[in-house]
């Protein structure tokens, strides 16, 4: 298991610009073979930003999923968040820090608001572990991960040329940042799916229980692995709903800028595999794994390429 760095505020000498961006380069190849090879598809300067904010992303989570999240509390991420502002006062605190700083320099469309709403999301975790209603659910799918789609679309950038309805010349087409959140619900929805053994372990639900009851699937037969006429009814409603989102989100990747439609494209089909996986497995997300293999996942990407181009 790789070790992220956590915080050494009384270090005086940061690494360089360089040596910072090329830690969260490794990191984020280690930790995410998926996105990180999305963001080869990008231009440098998009990537390297990609891997900065991919960086604070995974430290954020790790403070409650790691190695040490037992000895996480409210004020560790108090502290976490005093970080934060420091960083956004061009402050690094640490050496992957610098890579962020430098970051936010050269995208000025990135905003403090959404990683706040992430570490409010972490801190659900904190708390949580059930989610009665898809509403409740659906916050904290926002903030976990939707918030990760604003990160990433402030810098990506939108395509400035004046975009307008085609059925009416003086509509303007909607602002493309509901569709960035809805990619990143789409992906933590899919996560939920594919992980519900894994977190049943922990002792967590994330499935709303209200969806449970619809179904007449108990907690119990969660616990339990029971997979059969009911869960599987469970999962194919939850499926469609993911589904749902990233068919939203579809709409959205055409106002992105045109060099970041590939990678998005891309970064879209390979993770709605996922939900695929889960249905060839039949709906056991207790005993195994959903798992989509490489080449299943390059042989996606020539019909990326075609996607960006045309749509
Ligand atoms: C208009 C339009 C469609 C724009 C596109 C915007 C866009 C690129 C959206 C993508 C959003 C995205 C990648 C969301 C990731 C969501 C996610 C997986 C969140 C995970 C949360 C917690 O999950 P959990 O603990 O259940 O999971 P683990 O088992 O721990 O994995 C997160 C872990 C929160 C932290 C998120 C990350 C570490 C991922 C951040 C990723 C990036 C910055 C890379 C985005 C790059 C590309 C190429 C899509
Ligand atoms: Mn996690």
């Amino acid at each position: 298991m790789l070790q992220l760095p956590r915080p050494t505020p009384c270090k005086t000498a940061l690494a360089s610009v360089e040596d910072a961006y090329e830690a969260c380069r490794k990191i984020t190849q280690d930790y995410a073979k998926t996105f990180y090879l999305g963001t080869l598809l990008m231009p440098e300067h998009k990537r390297r930003a990609i891997w900065a904010i991919y960086v604070w992303c995974r430290r954020t989570d790790e403070l409650v999923d790691g190695a040490q999240a037992e000895f996480t509390t409210d004020h560790t991420l108090d502290a976490w968040e005093s970080n934060l502002e420091s960083i956004f006062s061009g402050h690094p605190v640490d050496d992957v820090d610098v890579a962020l700083v430098d970051t936010l320099e050269h995208f000025p469309l990135l905003d403090i608001q959404p990683f706040r709403d992430m570490i409010a999301g972490q801190r659900m975790d904190l708390y949580r572990n059930r989610y009665q209603t898809f509403e409740e659910l659906e916050l904290y799918c926002y903030r976990v991960a939707g918030t990760v789609g604003l990160m990433s679309a402030a810098v990506m950038g939108m395509d400035t040329t004046p975009q307008t309805a085609p059925w009416n010349q003086d509509t303007p087409l909607p602002n493309p940042l509901q569709e960035a959140i809805a990619l990143g619900i789409a992906n933590q929805l899919t996560n939920i799916l594919r992980d519900v053994g894994e977190d049943a372990q922990r002792g967590r639900i994330y499935l709303p229980l209200e969806d449970l009851e619809r179904f007449n699937y108990s907690e119990a037969d969660l616990f339990n692995g029971v997979v059969d006429d009911r869960w599987r009814s469970l999962m194919k409603f939850e499926i469609d709903r993911a589904q749902k989102f990233f068919v939203d989100a579809e709409r959205g990747i055409g106002q992105l800028s045109p060099d970041a439609r590939f990678p998005v494209w891309s970064a879209l089909m390979l993770y709605r595999q996922i939900l695929n996986a889960i249905e060839r497995n039949r709906y056991d997300v207790f005993s195994q794994r959903a798992y989509v293999p490489s080449w299943r996942k390059f042989l996606s990407l020539p019909l990326a390429k075609l996607r960006a181009e045309v749509l």
